[in-house]
């Protein structure tokens, strides 16, 4: 069968690809793009978007139960209407699919397929009957939940995060395998809708990427919204029950009505061919790249959670500005020039900008931190939000800031200020001499940066 030829070839319409096809178009290229599922890929539609509008959702209701501590009266009671949550966040995720599609039926050089993808040879692809070649192949093919090996899940109506999305119900008693980034997004927003949560969580503490202290803060926040945490678990089976599941666990025998398996997610790489392509997979199944994206195969590159480099939409995104930007700007930028950083949408948040206090000692350098708990911030005190803290850590030497956490109202938000310096190679003496806007959360940031002292 003879071959369609195409300039380019992307596999995935997630967070890199749809615009690396509309940068490739535009530079006069003919531009072939997969997809098997959804326009917009998992952020759009079964990730960030629909989660961060529940979450939203659920903040309402626990605003709504705690008017009093606001000087508020409640006349009646909150009912959350599950089937109306679910149809809002449903709806925000539906218009940015639908926005990605109308941007992809304008694009000008591009052929926009529906099917399932996969290696026929290095620089060849199938698609169901159609074969496509080009000198330029991009896979962007994201990740899946993790189904772990626990004897009996088979049997049971477990949930992954994409099964949380369609309840139109709230569990009467949820159970979370996972205590991490959707394990806890979920639990709190659950617990805020009114169901019984429990987490169990096998390693010792929840969010092991985060210094100890915050993530015991994180954990003393869901715990006083009555979330029960039990850690350094180990979960052995899990069989139905009349009314939902029972969990048999090293520590004893749990018992909920809904159970949500949050233990990670993998890359989906297993039915790609990719040994066609003369491509191997890590150990964990995703696709090795080196600083420019680069796979191991010539002309075949790897953007967003396929390769390991990054778990987030805004990872995937910096990929295809990486890319895009070596490919047709003739620039020479690198993975390794990002600084890492991410958030954690309980409430209050926690924003992360580069090494957490414990990286930053690990490296052996001399590193100054800096603390602040929220409950020192006019504005959290204004908002009746005084919950977490701030985290600076920096270079005694050089005067760079090395890292930054804020678990608190806003710390999404406020975190960026440091990201950027970060970013920018600023010493923190420059932003000690800022003049911030009042009453801000991120008015305290040089305030927090004139309390750093050396690491104890
Ligand atoms: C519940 C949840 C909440 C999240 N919240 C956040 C958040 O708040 N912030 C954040 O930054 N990140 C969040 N994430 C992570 C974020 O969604 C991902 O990191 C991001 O979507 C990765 O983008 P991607 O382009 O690499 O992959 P994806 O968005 O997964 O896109 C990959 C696409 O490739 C398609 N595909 C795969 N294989 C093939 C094939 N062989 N042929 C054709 N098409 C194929 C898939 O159908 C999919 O549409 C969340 C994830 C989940 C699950
Ligand atoms: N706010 C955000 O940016 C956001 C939100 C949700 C998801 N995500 C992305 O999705 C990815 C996956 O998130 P995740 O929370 O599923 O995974 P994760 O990889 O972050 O954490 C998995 C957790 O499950 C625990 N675990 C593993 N096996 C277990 C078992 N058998 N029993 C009990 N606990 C077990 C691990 O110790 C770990 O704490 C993340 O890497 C993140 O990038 C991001």
């Amino acid at each position: 069968m003879q071959a369609e030829r195409f300039d380019a070839i992307v596999i995935g319409a997630g967070q890199a690809g749809p615009p690396l096809a509309g940068r490739l178009t535009s530079a006069g290229m003919k531009v072939a793009l997969v997809e098997r599922s959804l326009l917009g890929g998992t952020c759009v539609n079964r990730g960030c978007t629909p989660t961060k509008a529940l979450v939203a959702s659920a903040r309402a209701a626990h605003v709504a139960r705690h008017g009093a501590d606001w000087g508020l009266r409640p006349v009646a009671g909150v009912a959350v209407d599950m089937p109306r949550v679910r149809e809002r966040a449903a709806a925000i995720a539906r218009q940015s699919r639908e926005s990605v599609a109308e941007w992809l039926k304008g694009m000008k050089g591009l052929t926009l397929l529906h099917g399932h993808a996969q290696f026929e040879g290095p620089r060849r692809i199938r698609v169901g009957e159609r074969l496509l070649e080009a000198p330029r192949i991009i896979l962007n093919t994201g990740a899946r939940p993790v189904i772990p090996d626990l004897p009996g899940l088979e049997n049971v109506p477990y949930l992954t995060s994409t099964g949380m999305l369609a309840l139109n119900a709230v569990p009467e008693h949820l159970l979370i395998l996972g205590g991490s980034y959707i394990a806890l997004e979920f639990a709190q927003m659950f617990r805020r809708f009114g169901a019984e949560v429990t987490v169990i969580e096998r390693g010792a503490r929840l969010l092991a990427r985060e210094d100890e202290d915050i993530s015991q803060a994180i954990r003393e926040i869901l715990e006083a919204e009555g979330i029960v945490i039990r850690t350094g678990v180990a979960a052995l089976s899990v069989e139905p029950r009349e009314d939902g599941v029972a969990l048999r666990t090293d520590g004893g025998e749990l018992s909920g009505s809904h159970l949500l398996v949050a233990v990670g997610r993998r890359p989906n790489t297993d039915d790609l061919g990719l040994e066609v392509a003369g491509l191997a997979p890590d150990k964990h199944g995703y696709i090795p790249v080196d600083d420019r994206l680069a796979t191991q195969a010539e002309g075949v590159w790897a953007l967003g959670d396929c390769n390991g480099r990054g778990a987030f939409t805004h990872t995937a995104y910096n990929d295809f500005e990486i890319l895009a930007a070596n490919l047709l700007d003739g620039e020479d930028r690198r993975l390794g020039q990002r600084v890492p950083c991410y958030a954690l949408y309980i409430d209050p948040p926690l924003g992360r900008a580069g090494m957490t206090e414990t990286e930053a000692r690990a490296t052996g350098r001399k590193v100054l931190v800096a603390t602040r708990p929220m409950a020192r911030v006019a504005r959290a005190r204004e908002k009746g939000e005084t919950r977490g803290l701030m985290r600076c850590v920096a270079d005694a030497e050089s005067g760079q800031i090395l890292g930054a956490a804020i678990l608190g109202v806003e710390g999404d938000e406020a975190v960026h200020s440091l990201l950027n310096a970060i970013g920018a190679g600023t010493p923190f003496e420059t932003l000690i001499r800022t003049m911030p806007i009042h009453p801000t959360v991120s008015e305290l940031i040089p305030t927090l940066l004139q309390s750093l002292a050396p690491a104890q």
